[in-house]
């Protein structure tokens, strides 16, 4: 993977802060670069013309959470929800649902430590002889292994050393969110004050731990939770260096915060897509090759108007992703559970008419399968059962129909 990195371009970062801003034609001069360095990075991967997706169930294990983020509607209080942890009996529930129904991946989303702050966690876990919440994920990914062959995509919060050793054999791919490296966002009145585990010091270690540990990673930054486009541009830049010296970066996920209406940026809704796009656009240029690109295609478009999510996703089509993520055709999104899921058939639709063809992937992406020492042997025969020839996942297999392409 040494030699992939390339002079991608902008260097400093106030560059990168000139690019975020672009508009008008700059930013149409922006998208025609990210494009090909799209193109670049799919043909290095060895498929090119592909944009892919995660066939996926959501398991929601516990929403109990140590952290505050104010942007966040996942995490609750002891009394909302009807236990502290999702039991074992439920989570292969909802993974066999996405068995029957062509998934490949059960992505285990949580809240960070919650046995940290309520005691209700705590006596969960220690009622079931369970040390820890990352303990306990470990049990539900075995069983979820075990007992339907779908991989677990494990995205716990920030994991220590010792906890990526004791996952790594459980799951062929983990991921965290960057956020954002910004310190201003853990002080008072920030979205991070209250979230020790949102301490960017702390995620960039972890970060970089999952690197050391050999785990093909997912990360990335969420866009428009306060930070500065100054930040914005070091977030990208810090993940892209990790991306080079671990090449454990198997994707950077761009999510758009979707600020409430009642902020500072109501009434320019246009305008704060943009924003959006030029970050994903940036991303993609930043990025060294072989690391994909994803963007959510269900935080595109204004909700419920289905030609307005078609139109946003085809702009990050052209802004250089070759990824949705994980797409559910079982879970609601339990993160933005106000936003479903577009059809399978509406994607490949608009993946089509930008000249894609839409294919189901793995959690783990192909070049960590073909290349030595990034998936463990205890996990490893379980993505074999389940990877086509190249590495992603056979179409007539998930479900997912293959596309006529448009002309490019
Ligand atoms: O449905 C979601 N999937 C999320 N995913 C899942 C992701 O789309 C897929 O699980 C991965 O691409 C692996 O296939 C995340 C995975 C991570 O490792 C880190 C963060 C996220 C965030 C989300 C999310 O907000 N909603
Ligand atoms: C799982 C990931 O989802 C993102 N996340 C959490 N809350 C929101 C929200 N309201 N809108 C968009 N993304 C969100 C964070 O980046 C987290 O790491
Ligand atoms: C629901 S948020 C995703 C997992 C973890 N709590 C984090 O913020 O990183
Ligand atoms: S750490 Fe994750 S689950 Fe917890 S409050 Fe923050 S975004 Fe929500």
């Amino acid at each position: 993977m040494g030699d992939q990195r390339e002079p991608a371009g902008p260097g400093s970062v106030d560059e990168v802060v000139t690019l975020l801003r672009a508009r008008g034609d700059a930013l149409e001069a922006l998208l025609e670069r990210a494009g090909r360095r799209r193109e670049e990075h799919l043909a290095h991967e060895g498929r090119p013309g592909t944009v892919t997706y995660s066939p996926k169930v959501f398991v929601p294990l516990t929403r109990l959470c140590r952290d505050r983020c104010h942007y966040c509607t996942f995490a609750t209080v002891p009394g909302r929800v009807p236990a502290a942890y999702l039991e074992l009996d439920e989570v292969l529930g909802i993974a066999r649902a996405g068995a029957d129904q062509g998934c490949t991946e059960v992505l285990f989303t949580l809240g960070d430590r919650p046995e940290a702050r309520w005691s209700a966690a705590d006596a969960w876990l220690t009622a079931r002889g369970y040390a820890s919440t990352i303990d306990y994920v470990r049990t539900a990914a075995q069983a979820v292994l075990d007992g339907t062959g779908l991989l677990p995509h494990l995205n716990p919060g920030v994991m220590t050393p010792d906890e990526l050793a004791a996952l790594r054999p459980v799951a062929p791919s983990m991921g965290m969110m960057l956020e954002s490296t910004s310190t201003l966002l853990v002080e008072p009145g920030g979205a991070h004050f209250g979230s020790p585990d949102k301490e960017p010091a702390v995620r960039l270690a972890a970060i970089e731990d999952a690197g050391r540990a050999r785990v093909p990673f997912t990360t990335g930054i969420l866009v428009g939770i306060g930070e500065s486009l100054r930040d914005r541009a070091e977030s990208l830049l810090a993940l892209a260096r990790l991306a080079d010296e671990y090449g454990h970066v198997q994707e950077v996920i761009v999510q758009n915060f979707r600020a409430k209406p009642d902020t500072a940026m109501r009434g320019e809704p246009d305008a704060e897509f943009d924003e959006f796009v030029a970050a994903v656009a940036v991303a993609r240029l930043l990025m060294p090759l072989g690391v994909t690109v994803q963007a959510p295609p269900n935080l595109a478009g204004e909700l419920g108007d289905a030609g307005d999510a078609a139109s946003d996703q085809a702009l990050l089509l052209r802004a250089g992703i070759d990824d949705w993520g994980g797409v559910s055709p079982v879970t609601p999104d339990h993160v933005n559970p106000e936003r479903p899921w577009p059809g399978l058939d509406d994607l490949a639709a608009v993946t089509g008419a930008a000249g894609f063809a839409l294919r189901p992937r793995l959690t783990v992406y192909p070049r960590y399968q073909r290349e030595p020492g990034w998936i463990d042997p205890a996990v490893a025969p379980a993505v074999g059962k389940l990877a086509d020839a190249d590495g992603l996942r056979e179409t007539e297999r998930s479900g997912a129909r293959p596309v006529e392409m448009a002309p490019r």
